[in-house]
Protein backbone atom coordinates (compact mmCIF):
# COMPACT_ATOMS: atom_id res chain seq x y z
CA UNK A 1 0.00 0.00 0.00
CA UNK A 2 1.47 3.65 -0.37
CA UNK A 3 3.46 5.36 2.41
CA UNK A 4 2.16 9.01 1.05
CA UNK A 5 -1.39 9.90 -0.03
CA UNK A 6 -1.67 13.05 -1.94
CA UNK A 7 -4.89 14.72 -0.54
CA UNK A 8 -5.38 17.88 -1.75
CA UNK A 9 -2.62 20.68 -0.98
CA UNK A 10 -1.45 17.79 1.91
CA UNK A 11 0.62 14.36 1.66
CA UNK A 12 -0.66 12.42 4.44
CA UNK A 13 2.22 10.01 5.39
CA UNK A 14 0.32 6.54 5.65
CA UNK A 15 3.77 4.63 7.14
CA UNK A 16 2.71 4.56 10.48
CA UNK A 17 -1.33 4.54 11.83
CA UNK A 18 -3.48 8.04 11.90
CA UNK A 19 -5.83 9.65 13.76
CA UNK A 20 -9.07 10.76 12.35
CA UNK A 21 -10.73 13.30 14.67
CA UNK A 22 -14.84 13.29 14.18
CA UNK A 23 -16.20 17.15 13.62
CA UNK A 24 -19.87 16.31 13.46
CA UNK A 25 -22.19 19.25 12.55
CA UNK A 26 -25.74 17.79 12.29
CA UNK A 27 -28.08 18.44 14.88
CA UNK A 28 -28.74 14.81 15.42
CA UNK A 29 -25.72 13.10 15.73
CA UNK A 30 -25.56 10.46 18.18
CA UNK A 31 -22.66 11.04 20.02
CA UNK A 32 -21.91 14.93 20.48
CA UNK A 33 -25.97 15.86 19.76
CA UNK A 34 -24.91 18.68 17.26
CA UNK A 35 -22.99 20.96 19.86
CA UNK A 36 -20.64 21.87 16.79
CA UNK A 37 -23.22 22.79 14.80
CA UNK A 38 -21.75 26.30 14.43
CA UNK A 39 -18.92 26.14 12.77
CA UNK A 40 -16.97 28.60 15.53
CA UNK A 41 -17.95 25.89 18.26
CA UNK A 42 -16.48 23.06 15.33
CA UNK A 43 -13.18 25.40 15.38
CA UNK A 44 -12.86 25.36 18.82
CA UNK A 45 -13.37 21.07 18.78
CA UNK A 46 -11.50 20.76 15.85
CA UNK A 47 -8.26 22.52 17.02
CA UNK A 48 -8.37 20.78 20.29
CA UNK A 49 -8.52 17.40 17.96
CA UNK A 50 -5.55 18.53 16.32
CA UNK A 51 -3.66 19.85 19.12
CA UNK A 52 -3.88 16.31 20.29
CA UNK A 53 -2.59 14.22 17.44
CA UNK A 54 -5.15 14.27 14.70
CA UNK A 55 -4.04 14.40 11.17
CA UNK A 56 -7.28 14.73 9.89
CA UNK A 57 -10.52 16.11 10.65
CA UNK A 58 -13.55 14.48 8.84
CA UNK A 59 -16.34 16.72 8.53
CA UNK A 60 -19.94 15.28 8.31
CA UNK A 61 -23.29 17.44 7.76
CA UNK A 62 -25.74 14.37 7.24
CA UNK A 63 -26.03 11.55 10.62
CA UNK A 64 -25.77 8.18 9.14
CA UNK A 65 -26.81 6.75 12.15
CA UNK A 66 -29.26 3.45 12.02
CA UNK A 67 -32.61 5.32 11.44
CA UNK A 68 -31.22 9.16 10.80
CA UNK A 69 -33.68 11.29 8.62
CA UNK A 70 -32.06 12.45 5.35
CA UNK A 71 -31.21 16.02 5.03
CA UNK A 72 -31.72 18.21 2.04
CA UNK A 73 -28.32 18.91 -0.63
CA UNK A 74 -28.69 22.60 0.48
CA UNK A 75 -28.55 21.68 4.23
CA UNK A 76 -25.68 19.51 4.07
CA UNK A 77 -23.90 22.10 1.76
CA UNK A 78 -24.98 25.27 4.43
CA UNK A 79 -23.53 23.10 7.52
CA UNK A 80 -20.67 21.63 5.85
CA UNK A 81 -18.96 24.00 3.75
CA UNK A 82 -18.29 26.87 5.94
CA UNK A 83 -16.74 24.45 8.52
CA UNK A 84 -14.36 23.45 5.56
CA UNK A 85 -13.34 26.99 4.69
CA UNK A 86 -12.65 27.65 8.51
CA UNK A 87 -10.39 24.60 9.31
CA UNK A 88 -8.68 25.14 6.15
CA UNK A 89 -8.42 29.23 6.47
CA UNK A 90 -7.63 28.99 10.31
CA UNK A 91 -5.53 25.80 10.61
CA UNK A 92 -4.87 24.74 7.30
CA UNK A 93 -6.02 21.32 8.52
CA UNK A 94 -6.46 18.07 6.52
CA UNK A 95 -10.17 17.75 6.24
CA UNK A 96 -12.01 14.84 4.98
CA UNK A 97 -15.77 15.30 4.10
CA UNK A 98 -18.29 12.36 5.15
CA UNK A 99 -20.37 12.71 2.44
CA UNK A 100 -22.03 10.68 -0.32
CA UNK A 101 -23.56 14.28 -2.05
CA UNK A 102 -21.89 15.04 -5.00
CA UNK A 103 -22.50 18.60 -4.97
CA UNK A 104 -21.24 18.70 -1.34
CA UNK A 105 -17.86 16.78 -2.97
CA UNK A 106 -17.80 19.27 -5.33
CA UNK A 107 -18.10 22.40 -3.19
CA UNK A 108 -15.94 21.09 -0.56
CA UNK A 109 -13.39 20.28 -2.31
CA UNK A 110 -13.19 23.78 -4.06
CA UNK A 111 -13.35 25.11 -1.08
CA UNK A 112 -9.73 22.93 0.17
CA UNK A 113 -11.25 20.01 1.21
CA UNK A 114 -8.50 16.79 0.81
CA UNK A 115 -10.13 13.61 1.21
CA UNK A 116 -14.16 12.61 0.17
CA UNK A 117 -15.02 9.87 2.73
CA UNK A 118 -18.28 8.30 1.31
CA UNK A 119 -20.14 5.34 3.30
CA UNK A 120 -21.98 5.02 0.36
CA UNK A 121 -18.90 4.03 -1.86
CA UNK A 122 -19.85 6.50 -4.58
CA UNK A 123 -23.03 4.61 -5.59
CA UNK A 124 -24.97 7.65 -5.67
CA UNK A 125 -26.14 9.28 -9.17
CA UNK A 126 -23.04 11.90 -9.87
CA UNK A 127 -20.83 10.88 -6.75
CA UNK A 128 -17.99 8.71 -8.85
CA UNK A 129 -17.65 11.51 -11.31
CA UNK A 130 -17.80 14.09 -8.92
CA UNK A 131 -15.18 12.27 -6.97
CA UNK A 132 -12.74 11.87 -10.21
CA UNK A 133 -13.32 15.42 -10.79
CA UNK A 134 -12.43 16.65 -7.73
CA UNK A 135 -9.03 14.68 -7.87
CA UNK A 136 -9.03 13.64 -4.06
CA UNK A 137 -8.30 10.24 -2.70
CA UNK A 138 -11.87 8.48 -1.25
CA UNK A 139 -13.01 6.24 0.89
CA UNK A 140 -15.36 3.56 0.36
CA UNK A 141 -16.95 2.22 3.03
CA UNK A 142 -18.90 -1.50 2.86
CA UNK A 143 -22.72 -0.86 3.79
CA UNK A 144 -25.74 -2.35 2.41
CA UNK A 145 -29.03 -0.99 2.32
CA UNK A 146 -29.42 2.93 3.62
CA UNK A 147 -29.25 4.13 7.28
CA UNK A 148 -33.04 3.81 7.50
CA UNK A 149 -32.91 -0.03 6.77
CA UNK A 150 -29.60 -1.50 7.02
CA UNK A 151 -29.47 -2.67 10.58
CA UNK A 152 -33.16 -5.14 10.04
CA UNK A 153 -31.59 -8.37 10.69
CA UNK A 154 -28.50 -8.19 8.66
CA UNK A 155 -27.17 -11.48 6.96
CA UNK A 156 -24.29 -12.69 5.16
CA UNK A 157 -24.59 -16.19 2.61
CA UNK A 158 -20.54 -16.62 3.52
CA UNK A 159 -18.17 -15.20 5.84
CA UNK A 160 -18.78 -11.31 7.03
CA UNK A 161 -15.30 -10.69 5.93
CA UNK A 162 -15.36 -12.61 2.88
CA UNK A 163 -18.90 -10.48 1.61
CA UNK A 164 -17.43 -7.10 2.72
CA UNK A 165 -13.94 -8.26 0.69
CA UNK A 166 -16.08 -9.20 -2.38
CA UNK A 167 -17.69 -5.88 -2.03
CA UNK A 168 -15.07 -3.69 -2.03
CA UNK A 169 -13.38 -5.42 -4.17
CA UNK A 170 -16.39 -4.55 -6.60
CA UNK A 171 -16.24 -1.29 -5.86
CA UNK A 172 -12.57 -0.56 -6.32
CA UNK A 173 -12.91 -2.29 -9.96
CA UNK A 174 -16.35 -0.33 -10.38
CA UNK A 175 -15.10 3.26 -9.45
CA UNK A 176 -11.62 2.33 -11.44
CA UNK A 177 -14.12 2.18 -14.42
CA UNK A 178 -15.49 4.99 -13.72
CA UNK A 179 -12.07 7.24 -13.72
CA UNK A 180 -10.76 6.92 -10.45
CA UNK A 181 -7.34 6.10 -9.82
CA UNK A 182 -6.38 3.32 -7.56
CA UNK A 183 -3.91 5.32 -5.75
CA UNK A 184 -6.56 7.47 -4.82
CA UNK A 185 -8.33 5.11 -2.70
CA UNK A 186 -9.07 3.87 0.60
CA UNK A 187 -11.05 0.89 2.22
CA UNK A 188 -13.34 0.84 4.98
CA UNK A 189 -15.14 -2.61 6.62
CA UNK A 190 -17.98 0.02 7.92
CA UNK A 191 -18.36 -0.91 11.54
CA UNK A 192 -21.98 -0.68 12.59
CA UNK A 193 -23.35 -0.47 8.73
CA UNK A 194 -25.51 -3.15 7.97
CA UNK A 195 -23.56 -6.04 10.58
CA UNK A 196 -24.54 -7.47 13.84
CA UNK A 197 -22.61 -7.38 16.68
CA UNK A 198 -21.33 -10.29 15.93
CA UNK A 199 -19.96 -9.42 12.08
CA UNK A 200 -18.64 -6.32 14.09
CA UNK A 201 -16.52 -8.59 16.06
CA UNK A 202 -15.68 -11.02 13.34
CA UNK A 203 -14.88 -8.27 11.16
CA UNK A 204 -12.27 -6.96 13.29
CA UNK A 205 -10.71 -10.24 14.44
CA UNK A 206 -10.01 -11.32 10.51
CA UNK A 207 -9.78 -7.54 9.17
CA UNK A 208 -6.39 -8.80 7.76
CA UNK A 209 -8.19 -10.44 5.08
CA UNK A 210 -9.01 -6.77 3.65
CA UNK A 211 -5.44 -5.96 3.67
CA UNK A 212 -4.86 -8.30 0.76
CA UNK A 213 -6.97 -6.00 -1.32
CA UNK A 214 -3.43 -3.83 -1.07
CA UNK A 215 -5.29 -0.37 -0.76
CA UNK A 216 -4.85 1.75 2.85
CA UNK A 217 -7.62 0.80 5.67
CA UNK A 218 -9.39 3.50 8.00
CA UNK A 219 -11.81 1.85 10.11
CA UNK A 220 -14.49 4.02 12.58
CA UNK A 221 -15.47 2.09 16.08
CA UNK A 222 -15.29 4.75 17.76
CA UNK A 223 -18.36 4.69 20.63
CA UNK A 224 -20.01 2.58 18.37
CA UNK A 225 -22.88 0.23 19.65
CA UNK A 226 -20.53 -3.10 18.84
CA UNK A 227 -19.34 -1.81 21.69
CA UNK A 228 -21.99 -0.64 24.02
CA UNK A 229 -23.23 -4.06 23.57
CA UNK A 230 -20.52 -6.37 24.65
CA UNK A 231 -19.61 -3.86 27.48
CA UNK A 232 -23.16 -2.49 28.52
CA UNK A 233 -22.04 0.82 28.31
CA UNK A 234 -23.80 3.85 27.04
CA UNK A 235 -22.32 6.16 24.12
CA UNK A 236 -20.25 8.74 26.85
CA UNK A 237 -18.58 5.78 28.54
CA UNK A 238 -17.30 4.10 25.41
CA UNK A 239 -13.36 5.44 25.34
CA UNK A 240 -11.86 1.75 27.29
CA UNK A 241 -13.40 -0.56 24.86
CA UNK A 242 -12.95 2.01 21.87
CA UNK A 243 -9.22 1.75 22.91
CA UNK A 244 -8.82 -1.72 22.69
CA UNK A 245 -10.78 -2.07 19.27
CA UNK A 246 -8.12 0.75 18.03
CA UNK A 247 -5.38 -1.34 18.87
CA UNK A 248 -6.67 -4.44 17.34
CA UNK A 249 -7.29 -3.09 14.20
CA UNK A 250 -3.60 -1.32 13.66
CA UNK A 251 -2.13 -5.08 14.85
CA UNK A 252 -4.48 -6.10 11.66
CA UNK A 253 -3.29 -3.69 9.49
CA UNK A 254 -5.70 -0.17 10.05
CA UNK A 255 -3.93 3.57 8.79
CA UNK A 256 -6.42 5.32 9.74
CA UNK A 257 -8.64 5.41 12.27
CA UNK A 258 -12.27 7.54 12.50
CA UNK A 259 -12.39 8.55 16.50
CA UNK A 260 -13.97 11.03 18.86
CA UNK A 261 -11.24 10.83 21.70
CA UNK A 262 -8.73 11.72 19.72
CA UNK A 263 -5.41 11.90 22.43
CA UNK A 264 -6.39 8.91 24.28
CA UNK A 265 -6.46 7.02 20.51
CA UNK A 266 -3.35 8.48 19.38
CA UNK A 267 -1.15 7.22 22.64
CA UNK A 268 -3.33 3.91 22.28
CA UNK A 269 -2.45 3.10 18.15
CA UNK A 270 1.09 4.87 18.83
CA UNK A 271 1.49 2.19 21.47
CA UNK A 272 0.90 -0.43 19.10
CA UNK A 273 2.30 0.54 16.41
CA UNK A 274 5.86 1.08 18.37
CA UNK A 275 5.67 -2.81 19.22
CA UNK A 276 5.05 -3.69 16.13
CA UNK A 277 8.29 -1.93 14.57
CA UNK A 278 10.05 -3.16 17.36
CA UNK A 279 13.51 -4.35 15.68
CA UNK A 280 11.52 -4.09 12.08
CA UNK A 281 15.12 -2.24 11.04
CA UNK A 282 16.90 -4.96 12.16
CA UNK A 283 14.17 -8.19 10.62
N1 LIG B 1 -15.22 5.96 6.70
C1 LIG B 1 -16.13 5.92 7.70
N2 LIG B 1 -16.98 6.95 7.89
C2 LIG B 1 -17.88 6.85 8.89
N3 LIG B 1 -18.86 7.73 9.27
C3 LIG B 1 -19.50 7.15 10.33
S1 LIG B 1 -20.86 7.93 11.10
C4 LIG B 1 -21.42 6.82 12.31
C5 LIG B 1 -20.65 6.90 13.61
O1 LIG B 1 -19.63 7.62 13.71
O2 LIG B 1 -21.10 6.21 14.53
N4 LIG B 1 -18.97 5.96 10.65
C6 LIG B 1 -17.95 5.76 9.75
C7 LIG B 1 -17.03 4.67 9.53
O3 LIG B 1 -17.04 3.64 10.23
N5 LIG B 1 -16.15 4.81 8.49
Amino acid sequence: TPTHLPCGRHRLDLSFPRIMGVLNVTPDSFSDGGRHAVPDDALRHAEQMLAEGAAIIDVGGESTRPGAEPVSVQQELDRVVPVVEALVREFDALVSVDTSTPAVMQATSQAGAGMINDVRNLRREGALSAAVVSGLPVCLMHMLGEPGDMQDAPHYDQSVEEAVAAFLTERVAACEAGGLRRERMLLDPGFGFAKSVEHNLRLLKHMDRLGELGLPLLVGMSRKSMIGKVLGRPVEERLSGGLALSAMAVERGARILRVHDVGPHVDAVNMTWAVLEEGSAHD
